[in-house]
């Protein structure tokens, strides 16, 4: 089964990021991934993420950067996952759906049991917050 695009969000707070744990009884019950979900037809990347967010968390969110799509199968279906850094800019994410919401710092992921579509993306994001740790001046402005 061919399911598409699935948009998510790595929404980013003081030096960490929100994870989720997905319910018993779904796809990859009990993993821990990046709130989201798959984009519907006609429907743009940022608008999915969009009314993902706000169904499954209550939050609205700003885009800081889009990283890497990552196409995966799982026995089951395949997929590509398209992971969106954000920052939230109205509301406080309410866990819903899922069993359990938590902030963790990125040195911590390696505790946690993400899908194998997320790796890809965690390693990544990794790299790019040793290179300019979220919070960090803009560079743009480091030289003023
Ligand atoms: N939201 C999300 N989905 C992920 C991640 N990694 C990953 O493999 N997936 C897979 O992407 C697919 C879409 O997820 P979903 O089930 O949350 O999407 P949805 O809410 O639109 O679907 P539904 O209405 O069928 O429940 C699932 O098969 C899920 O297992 C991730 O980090 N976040």
């Amino acid at each position: 089964m061919v399911i598409g695009d699935v948009v998510c969000a790595i929404i980013e707070r003081d030096g960490r990021f929100l994870i989720a744990r997905r319910p018993e009884g779904k796809h990859l019950a009990r993993k821990w991934e990046f709130p989201g979900g798959k984009v519907e037809a006609g429907e743009s990347e940022a608008a999915a993420l969009d009314r993902e967010l706000q169904e499954e968390l209550g939050v609205r969110v700003e885009i800081i950067e889009r990283l890497t799509p990552v196409e995966h199968s799982y026995p089951d279906r395949s997929l590509r996952l398209i992971a969106f850094r954000c920052r939230i800019v109205d509301g406080v994410p309410d866990a819903g759906e899922h069993e359990e919401l938590r902030w963790i710092e990125i040195d911590e992921a390696g505790a946690y049991d993400f899908p194998e579509a997320d790796l890809p993306i965690l390693a990544e994001y990794r790299l790019k917050i040793a290179a300019v740790p979220p919070g960090a001046p803009d560079q743009l402005h480091k030289a003023d």
